[in-house]
């Protein structure tokens, strides 16, 4: 990693809840309209997750032809959202809602279309409402594969949010159909 992160002196780890089910075992996604994860969501990414050892899970992404930014590669905010998406999945286990505060990437290798990317996302550790994340990417199918290489990295701040957060747009999760630039609903 380039970036800045400074990790604070007051981090804790979570615990694992008891009933954790375990490494390999799947993720159901949050929400079923994320863009990320839902599965009723057709324009979305359809990330797929499972468990890993303790805090660390592990997400997959299909490289799709639709993803593409500079010709043959994929566009830098789609990787940004996969990030996005693994971290947040990775606060799972805190067993509360969370939302990004803030995210930094570093782009290390170019990702060309086709690729299947692994993101393996962890806790860092917590303060109060404060949630530090970590996750790398890796080309683990297709013509780049190297299960070896790390191709970006990711260092996020989450915060656990309430129910209210979210209340405020619950009217809104199929769009409103006569938004003045008419996408909001697609
Ligand atoms: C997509 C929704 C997911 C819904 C899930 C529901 C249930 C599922 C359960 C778990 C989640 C599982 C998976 C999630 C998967 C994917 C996640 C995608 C997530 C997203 O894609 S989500 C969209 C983008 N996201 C937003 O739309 C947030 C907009 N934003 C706000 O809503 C507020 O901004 C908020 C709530 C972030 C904070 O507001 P607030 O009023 O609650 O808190 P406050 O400001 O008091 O800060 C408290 C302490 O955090 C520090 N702090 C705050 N922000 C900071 C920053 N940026 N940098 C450094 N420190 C920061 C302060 O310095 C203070 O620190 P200290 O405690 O030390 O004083």
């Amino acid at each position: 990693m380039s970036g800045t992160w400074t990790l604070p002196d007051d981090l804790t780890l979570p615990k694992l809840p008891d009933d954790h089910p375990g490494a390999g075992a799947p993720i159901p996604s949050h929400w079923s309209k994320c863009f990320g994860c839902g599965d009723d969501q057709p324009a979305g990414m359809a990330m797929q997750f499972t468990f890993g050892e303790g805090l660390e899970i592990t997400g997959m992404l299909d490289v799709a032809n639709r993803y593409q930014g500079g010709p043959g590669f994929i566009h830098g905010g789609i990787l940004s959202t996969a990030f996005d998406e693994a971290q947040g999945m990775a606060c799972m286990v805190l067993r509360r809602p969370v939302v990004t505060g803030h995210l930094q990437i570093d782009f290390a290798k170019p990702i060309p279309l086709g690729s299947v990317l692994e993101l393996r996302a962890r806790i860092d550790g917590t303060v109060r409402r404060k949630v530090y994340t970590s996750a790398e990417a890796r080309i683990v199918e297709g013509p780049f594969a190297d299960p070896d290489v790390v191709v970006a990295t990711s260092r996020g701040l989450f915060l656990t949010v309430g129910a209210q957060h979210f209340d405020r747009a619950k009217d809104f999760v199929d769009g409103i159909p006569r938004s003045p630039h008419g996408t909001s609903s697609v």
